[in-house]
């Protein structure tokens, strides 16, 4: 459905995308995940016709999206990350606005914005100005705003920045229903767990290119590693053992990555009975997307 070829793109001195590729199927459910200045906003206003790459190709459906972006743009829908709505005007009169400009009109258009208020739970406050809404609220106008036109691709900036609890949990609702709807979607972020909770596919970036991709379950088979989670009060270090990879804090105890999680835990074990600790948990914990992302990057996502 979407073939990414070789982009390249430069701000004055700064070369923000090096060389990004990836093709996407359709349906996917496909996380872009990196720390800030990644290149993941780039990327996507190169698909949208935003920005203009220096080099490289995209092609949705077989179509150049830069030598034909009035074909293609029909296929998309793009929620950026700073919100963009008149903040006079209703919900509706916003919907109205953006529905003409992605080119629907009429009674259709008057549907169509009853079925994306419908979906967003803003139905009763249609006719209230914007600037009455919580930030939650007005993402969720924008994310209908990129749904009017029936998008057969979704591509969404981090969309829960700085949002209230309950719309982040609702607008994860409507990109499932969306998914399941038949929609492939782009979602970017820098929270691990939102990858975790909605995308089947994941592209890890750095630095302008593309670290690592695949099937979330594959990646974390491939670069994660298991861990073992060991809470003990009071406790300042840890004896060194040579099949743990790394030592950190974690809340109140430890975790310790490795790959023969079965030893270690038996060792650790030993050292509770001889030292008696107080030991309040102590498991193997699943390989998780953050061991992926530092064995892949050299960083953890939180620096
Ligand atoms: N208009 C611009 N002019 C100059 N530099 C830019 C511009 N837009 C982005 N950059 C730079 O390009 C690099 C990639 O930025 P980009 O916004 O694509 O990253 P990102 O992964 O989306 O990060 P963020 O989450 O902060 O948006 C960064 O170093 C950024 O400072």
């Amino acid at each position: 459905m979407l073939e990414v070829n070789g982009l390249k793109k430069a701000y004055a001195k700064k070369q923000a995308l090096e060389n990004v590729n990836f093709s996407l199927r359709p349906g996917t459910s496909f996380g872009f995940l990196g720390p800030n200045g990644a290149g993941k906003s780039t990327t996507m206003k190169i698909l949208t016709g935003i920005v203009k790459a220096d080099s490289g190709s995209a092609r949705l459906f077989g179509k150049d999206l830069t030598r034909e972006p009035a074909a293609v743009s029909r296929f998309i829908g793009y929620v950026p990350q700073e919100i963009t709505l008149y903040e006079k005007l209703s919900a509706y009169d916003n919907l109205l606005f953006f529905g003409e400009a992605y080119g629907v009109s009429g009674k259709e258009l008057k549907q169509r914005i009853h079925d994306v208020l419908a979906r967003t739970g803003l139905l009763e406050r249609s006719k209230d100005i914007v600037s009455t809404f919580s930030g939650g609220m007005k993402r969720r106008i924008n994310i209908a705003a990129a749904l009017l036109h029936r998008p057969k691709l979704l591509i969404l900036d981090e969309p829960t920045v700085g949002i209230d609890p309950q719309s982040r949990n609702h607008i994860f609702e409507m990109i499932r229903e969306l998914n399941r709807e038949g929609v492939t979607i782009i979602y970017s972020t820098h929270y691990m767990e939102e990858v975790e909770a909605l995308c089947d596919e994941v592209a890890i970036m750095d630095q302008g290119s593309i670290k690592a991709m695949g099937p979330l379950g594959e990646l974390l088979e491939q670069y994660g590693s298991n861990a073992i989670y060991l809470e003990v009060p009071g406790l300042a270090e840890l004896p060194h053992d040579p099949d743990v990879t790394s030592y950190r804090k974690e809340g109140s105890g430890w975790l310790l990555e490795t790959g023969s999680s079965a030893a270690v835990m038996q060792r650790l074990l030993r050292l509770a009975s001889q030292h008696r600790w107080d030991v309040k948990q102590l498991e193997v914990v699943r390989p998780s997307l953050e061991s992926v992302f530092l064995k892949v990057t050299g960083t953890a996502l939180r620096d």
